[in-house]
Protein backbone atom coordinates (compact mmCIF):
# COMPACT_ATOMS: atom_id res chain seq x y z
CA UNK A 1 0.00 0.00 0.00
CA UNK A 2 0.93 3.21 -1.01
CA UNK A 3 1.22 5.89 2.03
CA UNK A 4 0.06 9.40 1.67
CA UNK A 5 3.63 10.58 2.11
CA UNK A 6 4.65 8.64 -0.62
CA UNK A 7 1.90 9.59 -2.67
CA UNK A 8 3.26 13.02 -2.55
CA UNK A 9 6.30 12.48 -3.63
CA UNK A 10 5.18 10.99 -6.95
CA UNK A 11 3.52 14.35 -7.10
CA UNK A 12 6.18 16.70 -6.16
CA UNK A 13 7.97 14.20 -9.00
CA UNK A 14 5.50 15.10 -11.48
CA UNK A 15 5.52 18.84 -10.93
CA UNK A 16 9.49 18.75 -11.02
CA UNK A 17 9.49 17.33 -14.46
CA UNK A 18 6.31 19.53 -15.82
CA UNK A 19 8.56 22.14 -14.90
CA UNK A 20 11.28 20.79 -17.63
CA UNK A 21 10.16 23.11 -20.34
CA UNK A 22 10.57 26.03 -18.75
CA UNK A 23 14.01 25.64 -16.58
CA UNK A 24 15.20 25.46 -20.48
CA UNK A 25 13.67 28.80 -21.09
CA UNK A 26 15.33 30.23 -18.72
CA UNK A 27 18.54 28.46 -18.59
CA UNK A 28 21.50 30.81 -17.77
CA UNK A 29 18.97 33.58 -18.55
CA UNK A 30 18.96 36.79 -16.15
CA UNK A 31 15.82 37.48 -14.09
CA UNK A 32 15.91 40.65 -11.98
CA UNK A 33 13.45 40.56 -9.11
CA UNK A 34 12.40 43.56 -7.36
CA UNK A 35 11.01 42.02 -3.70
CA UNK A 36 8.99 45.14 -2.32
CA UNK A 37 8.56 46.70 1.33
CA UNK A 38 5.25 45.41 1.54
CA UNK A 39 5.87 42.16 0.14
CA UNK A 40 8.43 41.36 2.77
CA UNK A 41 5.88 40.77 5.78
CA UNK A 42 6.92 38.37 8.53
CA UNK A 43 10.64 37.47 8.60
CA UNK A 44 9.34 33.41 8.04
CA UNK A 45 8.10 34.43 4.54
CA UNK A 46 10.97 36.50 3.63
CA UNK A 47 12.98 33.36 4.39
CA UNK A 48 11.14 31.38 1.79
CA UNK A 49 11.41 34.17 -0.38
CA UNK A 50 15.30 33.54 0.31
CA UNK A 51 15.27 30.19 -0.07
CA UNK A 52 13.79 30.19 -3.32
CA UNK A 53 16.24 32.87 -4.95
CA UNK A 54 18.67 30.44 -3.84
CA UNK A 55 16.44 27.16 -5.94
CA UNK A 56 16.72 29.93 -8.95
CA UNK A 57 20.25 29.92 -8.96
CA UNK A 58 20.57 26.16 -8.66
CA UNK A 59 18.53 25.63 -11.60
CA UNK A 60 20.67 27.17 -13.41
CA UNK A 61 19.24 31.27 -13.66
CA UNK A 62 20.87 34.41 -12.40
CA UNK A 63 18.84 36.08 -10.23
CA UNK A 64 19.33 39.97 -9.12
CA UNK A 65 17.39 40.91 -6.07
CA UNK A 66 16.51 44.54 -6.14
CA UNK A 67 14.78 45.35 -2.73
CA UNK A 68 12.42 48.23 -1.62
CA UNK A 69 11.55 48.60 2.26
CA UNK A 70 9.13 52.08 1.91
CA UNK A 71 7.11 50.72 4.89
CA UNK A 72 10.02 50.24 7.23
CA UNK A 73 11.18 53.80 6.17
CA UNK A 74 8.40 55.28 7.09
CA UNK A 75 8.06 53.12 10.49
CA UNK A 76 11.27 54.44 11.66
CA UNK A 77 10.93 58.00 10.28
CA UNK A 78 7.19 57.72 12.66
CA UNK A 79 9.51 56.55 15.61
CA UNK A 80 11.80 59.55 14.92
CA UNK A 81 8.93 62.37 14.47
CA UNK A 82 9.29 62.85 10.91
CA UNK A 83 6.36 62.91 8.59
CA UNK A 84 6.54 61.67 4.97
CA UNK A 85 4.71 63.00 1.60
CA UNK A 86 4.30 61.38 -1.43
CA UNK A 87 4.16 62.61 -4.96
CA UNK A 88 3.17 59.99 -7.56
CA UNK A 89 4.28 57.24 -5.87
CA UNK A 90 7.91 59.26 -4.31
CA UNK A 91 8.61 59.90 -1.06
CA UNK A 92 9.73 63.42 -1.04
CA UNK A 93 13.15 63.46 0.71
CA UNK A 94 15.08 65.88 2.78
CA UNK A 95 18.41 65.11 4.11
CA UNK A 96 17.10 63.54 7.65
CA UNK A 97 14.71 61.54 5.80
CA UNK A 98 17.66 60.56 2.97
CA UNK A 99 20.01 59.53 6.11
CA UNK A 100 17.34 56.96 8.10
CA UNK A 101 15.93 55.82 4.29
CA UNK A 102 20.29 54.69 3.70
CA UNK A 103 20.24 53.37 7.23
CA UNK A 104 17.17 51.13 6.36
CA UNK A 105 17.76 49.94 3.21
CA UNK A 106 21.41 49.62 2.91
CA UNK A 107 22.02 49.43 6.33
CA UNK A 108 19.35 46.57 8.00
CA UNK A 109 17.31 44.87 4.67
CA UNK A 110 20.35 44.65 2.35
CA UNK A 111 22.08 43.28 5.08
CA UNK A 112 19.46 41.12 6.48
CA UNK A 113 18.22 39.58 2.50
CA UNK A 114 21.70 38.82 1.53
CA UNK A 115 21.87 36.86 5.10
CA UNK A 116 18.91 35.17 4.15
CA UNK A 117 19.93 33.77 0.96
CA UNK A 118 23.75 33.14 2.36
CA UNK A 119 22.16 30.82 4.90
CA UNK A 120 18.95 29.18 3.13
CA UNK A 121 22.38 28.47 0.52
CA UNK A 122 24.54 26.97 3.02
CA UNK A 123 24.38 23.67 1.71
CA UNK A 124 25.78 24.29 -1.59
CA UNK A 125 27.39 27.50 -0.68
CA UNK A 126 25.30 29.92 -2.58
CA UNK A 127 25.74 33.42 -1.36
CA UNK A 128 23.84 36.40 -1.17
CA UNK A 129 26.17 39.65 -2.19
CA UNK A 130 24.52 42.76 -0.37
CA UNK A 131 25.17 45.96 -2.51
CA UNK A 132 23.54 49.74 -3.00
CA UNK A 133 23.97 51.79 -6.47
CA UNK A 134 26.87 53.29 -4.68
CA UNK A 135 29.24 50.54 -4.56
CA UNK A 136 31.52 50.29 -7.60
CA UNK A 137 28.95 53.30 -8.69
CA UNK A 138 26.32 51.33 -9.92
CA UNK A 139 23.88 53.42 -10.37
CA UNK A 140 24.41 57.34 -10.92
CA UNK A 141 21.64 59.44 -10.73
CA UNK A 142 20.70 63.26 -11.00
CA UNK A 143 17.86 64.94 -9.25
CA UNK A 144 13.78 63.53 -10.34
CA UNK A 145 11.96 66.36 -11.46
CA UNK A 146 8.49 66.50 -11.37
CA UNK A 147 5.30 68.58 -12.19
CA UNK A 148 2.26 69.43 -11.24
CA UNK A 149 -1.05 71.28 -12.44
CA UNK A 150 -1.55 74.71 -9.36
CA UNK A 151 -5.66 73.62 -8.52
CA UNK A 152 -6.08 77.30 -8.73
CA UNK A 153 -4.39 78.76 -11.43
CA UNK A 154 -4.22 75.33 -13.73
CA UNK A 155 -0.21 76.43 -14.47
CA UNK A 156 2.22 73.58 -14.18
CA UNK A 157 4.37 73.58 -11.47
CA UNK A 158 7.65 71.91 -10.41
CA UNK A 159 7.88 70.22 -7.51
CA UNK A 160 10.85 70.07 -5.74
CA UNK A 161 11.14 65.90 -4.25
CA UNK A 162 14.52 67.15 -2.42
CA UNK A 163 17.25 64.07 -2.23
CA UNK A 164 14.81 61.92 -5.00
CA UNK A 165 17.12 60.47 -7.90
CA UNK A 166 16.66 59.06 -11.55
CA UNK A 167 18.92 56.62 -12.69
CA UNK A 168 21.12 58.02 -15.30
CA UNK A 169 23.85 55.54 -15.95
CA UNK A 170 23.88 51.64 -14.91
CA UNK A 171 27.72 50.30 -14.64
CA UNK A 172 26.47 46.89 -14.37
CA UNK A 173 29.57 45.19 -14.59
CA UNK A 174 30.18 44.56 -10.99
CA UNK A 175 26.95 42.37 -11.10
CA UNK A 176 27.94 40.82 -14.13
CA UNK A 177 31.18 39.25 -12.66
CA UNK A 178 29.05 38.03 -9.90
CA UNK A 179 26.56 36.56 -11.67
CA UNK A 180 29.26 34.98 -14.13
CA UNK A 181 31.68 33.98 -11.12
CA UNK A 182 31.98 30.22 -11.11
CA UNK A 183 30.71 30.59 -7.62
CA UNK A 184 27.11 31.07 -6.73
CA UNK A 185 26.86 34.75 -6.06
CA UNK A 186 22.95 36.26 -5.51
CA UNK A 187 23.42 40.12 -5.91
CA UNK A 188 21.23 41.77 -3.33
CA UNK A 189 21.09 45.49 -4.19
CA UNK A 190 19.66 48.58 -2.21
CA UNK A 191 17.44 51.55 -4.18
CA UNK A 192 20.24 53.92 -3.13
CA UNK A 193 22.08 56.04 -5.88
CA UNK A 194 24.67 58.38 -6.37
CA UNK A 195 25.00 61.46 -7.97
CA UNK A 196 28.26 62.25 -10.31
CA UNK A 197 29.59 64.80 -7.50
CA UNK A 198 28.93 62.22 -5.29
CA UNK A 199 25.53 62.97 -3.17
CA UNK A 200 23.81 59.86 -2.22
CA UNK A 201 19.73 59.94 -3.57
CA UNK A 202 16.75 57.93 -2.32
CA UNK A 203 15.73 56.05 -5.72
CA UNK A 204 12.09 54.11 -6.01
CA UNK A 205 13.24 50.69 -5.40
CA UNK A 206 11.37 49.72 -8.85
CA UNK A 207 13.14 52.11 -10.47
CA UNK A 208 16.33 50.74 -9.71
CA UNK A 209 15.01 47.18 -10.75
CA UNK A 210 13.68 48.55 -14.29
CA UNK A 211 17.20 50.40 -15.16
CA UNK A 212 19.19 47.28 -14.21
CA UNK A 213 16.96 44.82 -15.82
CA UNK A 214 17.03 46.91 -18.69
CA UNK A 215 21.17 47.36 -18.61
CA UNK A 216 21.47 43.62 -17.77
CA UNK A 217 18.70 42.53 -21.02
CA UNK A 218 17.50 40.53 -18.39
CA UNK A 219 14.59 37.75 -19.88
CA UNK A 220 12.10 38.95 -17.23
CA UNK A 221 11.92 41.37 -14.32
CA UNK A 222 9.73 40.32 -11.59
CA UNK A 223 8.12 43.05 -9.43
CA UNK A 224 6.79 41.56 -6.13
CA UNK A 225 4.62 43.39 -4.38
CA UNK A 226 1.17 43.14 -2.01
CA UNK A 227 -1.38 42.90 -4.80
CA UNK A 228 -2.12 39.69 -7.02
CA UNK A 229 -1.07 41.57 -9.72
CA UNK A 230 -2.84 44.93 -12.07
CA UNK A 231 -6.25 45.18 -11.17
CA UNK A 232 -8.74 46.93 -14.13
CA UNK A 233 -11.32 49.82 -13.45
CA UNK A 234 -13.29 46.97 -11.94
CA UNK A 235 -11.19 45.48 -9.60
CA UNK A 236 -10.65 42.68 -11.80
CA UNK A 237 -7.13 41.06 -11.91
CA UNK A 238 -5.53 41.51 -15.00
CA UNK A 239 -3.68 38.74 -16.51
CA UNK A 240 -1.72 39.71 -19.43
CA UNK A 241 -1.72 43.52 -21.24
CA UNK A 242 0.79 45.65 -23.76
CA UNK A 243 2.69 48.53 -22.75
CA UNK A 244 0.10 50.60 -24.42
CA UNK A 245 -2.91 49.06 -22.52
CA UNK A 246 0.19 50.05 -19.43
CA UNK A 247 0.55 53.53 -19.84
CA UNK A 248 -3.89 53.74 -20.39
CA UNK A 249 -4.28 52.56 -16.92
CA UNK A 250 -1.78 55.04 -15.87
CA UNK A 251 -3.62 57.99 -18.27
CA UNK A 252 -7.12 57.02 -16.27
CA UNK A 253 -6.13 56.68 -13.15
CA UNK A 254 -6.87 53.53 -12.89
CA UNK A 255 -3.17 52.35 -11.92
CA UNK A 256 -2.67 54.72 -9.20
CA UNK A 257 0.04 55.40 -6.20
CA UNK A 258 2.42 53.01 -6.18
CA UNK A 259 1.26 51.18 -8.97
CA UNK A 260 2.72 54.31 -10.86
CA UNK A 261 6.40 53.66 -10.55
CA UNK A 262 5.79 49.98 -11.29
CA UNK A 263 4.34 50.13 -15.24
CA UNK A 264 6.55 53.27 -15.96
CA UNK A 265 9.71 51.00 -14.77
CA UNK A 266 7.90 48.02 -16.96
CA UNK A 267 7.03 50.33 -20.12
CA UNK A 268 11.07 51.36 -19.71
CA UNK A 269 12.71 48.22 -18.99
CA UNK A 270 10.91 46.38 -22.02
CA UNK A 271 11.82 48.98 -24.30
CA UNK A 272 15.41 48.51 -23.55
CA UNK A 273 15.42 45.25 -23.83
CA UNK A 274 13.53 43.12 -21.15
CA UNK A 275 11.24 40.66 -22.68
CA UNK A 276 8.28 40.63 -20.00
CA UNK A 277 7.94 42.01 -16.69
CA UNK A 278 5.51 40.46 -14.24
CA UNK A 279 3.32 42.38 -11.24
CA UNK A 280 2.38 39.72 -8.23
CA UNK A 281 2.06 39.12 -4.87
CA UNK A 282 5.19 38.55 -3.44
CA UNK A 283 3.30 37.47 -0.08
CA UNK A 284 2.47 33.98 -1.20
CA UNK A 285 4.49 31.78 -0.59
CA UNK A 286 6.81 30.34 -4.20
CA UNK A 287 5.49 32.97 -6.26
CA UNK A 288 8.38 33.45 -8.15
CA UNK A 289 8.43 29.37 -9.12
CA UNK A 290 4.52 29.55 -9.75
CA UNK A 291 5.02 32.59 -12.45
CA UNK A 292 8.47 31.03 -13.57
CA UNK A 293 7.58 27.36 -13.93
CA UNK A 294 4.19 26.56 -14.67
CA UNK A 295 1.87 27.21 -17.35
CA UNK A 296 -0.47 29.65 -16.09
CA UNK A 297 2.21 31.75 -14.51
CA UNK A 298 0.91 34.45 -11.45
CA UNK A 299 0.11 37.80 -11.60
CA UNK A 300 0.01 40.55 -14.29
CA UNK A 301 2.35 40.08 -17.21
CA UNK A 302 3.14 43.22 -19.93
CA UNK A 303 5.14 42.90 -22.78
CA UNK A 304 5.65 45.32 -25.41
N1 LIG B 1 -4.76 49.34 -10.74
C1 LIG B 1 -4.15 48.90 -9.65
N2 LIG B 1 -4.00 47.56 -9.45
C2 LIG B 1 -3.38 47.08 -8.35
N3 LIG B 1 -2.84 47.88 -7.37
C3 LIG B 1 -2.94 49.23 -7.51
C4 LIG B 1 -3.59 49.79 -8.65
N4 LIG B 1 -3.53 51.15 -8.52
C5 LIG B 1 -2.91 51.41 -7.38
N5 LIG B 1 -2.53 50.27 -6.74
C6 LIG B 1 -1.82 50.23 -5.46
O1 LIG B 1 -0.45 49.94 -5.67
C7 LIG B 1 0.05 49.29 -4.50
C8 LIG B 1 1.39 48.63 -4.79
O2 LIG B 1 2.40 49.63 -4.75
P1 LIG B 1 3.33 49.86 -3.45
O3 LIG B 1 2.44 50.04 -2.26
O4 LIG B 1 4.28 50.95 -3.77
O5 LIG B 1 4.01 48.45 -3.33
P2 LIG B 1 5.51 48.00 -2.98
O6 LIG B 1 5.81 48.49 -1.60
O7 LIG B 1 5.42 46.52 -3.07
O8 LIG B 1 6.41 48.59 -4.03
C9 LIG B 1 -1.08 48.34 -4.18
O9 LIG B 1 -1.07 47.94 -2.82
C10 LIG B 1 -2.34 49.16 -4.51
O10 LIG B 1 -2.81 49.82 -3.37
C1 LIG C 1 12.12 57.89 -3.79
C2 LIG C 1 11.41 56.82 -3.06
O1 LIG C 1 10.19 56.83 -2.97
N1 LIG C 1 12.17 55.84 -2.51
C3 LIG C 1 11.63 54.74 -1.77
C4 LIG C 1 12.70 53.69 -1.63
C5 LIG C 1 12.20 52.38 -1.07
C6 LIG C 1 11.16 51.72 -1.94
O2 LIG C 1 10.96 52.01 -3.11
O3 LIG C 1 10.50 50.72 -1.28
P1 LIG C 1 9.20 49.91 -1.75
O4 LIG C 1 9.52 49.24 -3.01
O5 LIG C 1 8.98 48.98 -0.62
O6 LIG C 1 8.05 50.90 -1.91
C7 LIG C 1 11.15 55.21 -0.37
O7 LIG C 1 11.75 56.10 0.21
O8 LIG C 1 10.19 54.60 0.11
Amino acid sequence: MITKSEEAGWATAKTLAEALPYIQIYDRETVVIKYGGHAMGEDEVAKLFAADAVLLKLMGLHPVVVHGGGPQISRMLDRAGVKSTFIDGLRVTDEATMEVAEMVLSGAINKEIANWITLAGREADVRGVGLSGKDARLITVTKAERTRKDPDSNIEQVVDLGFVGEPQKVDAELIEVLINSEKDYIPVVAPIGVSEEGQTFNVNADTVAGALAGALKAKRMLLLTDVPGVKDGNGELIRQMTVAEAAELIRTGVANGGMIPKLETAMAAIADGVEAVVILDGRRPHAMLVELFTEFGAGTLIKA
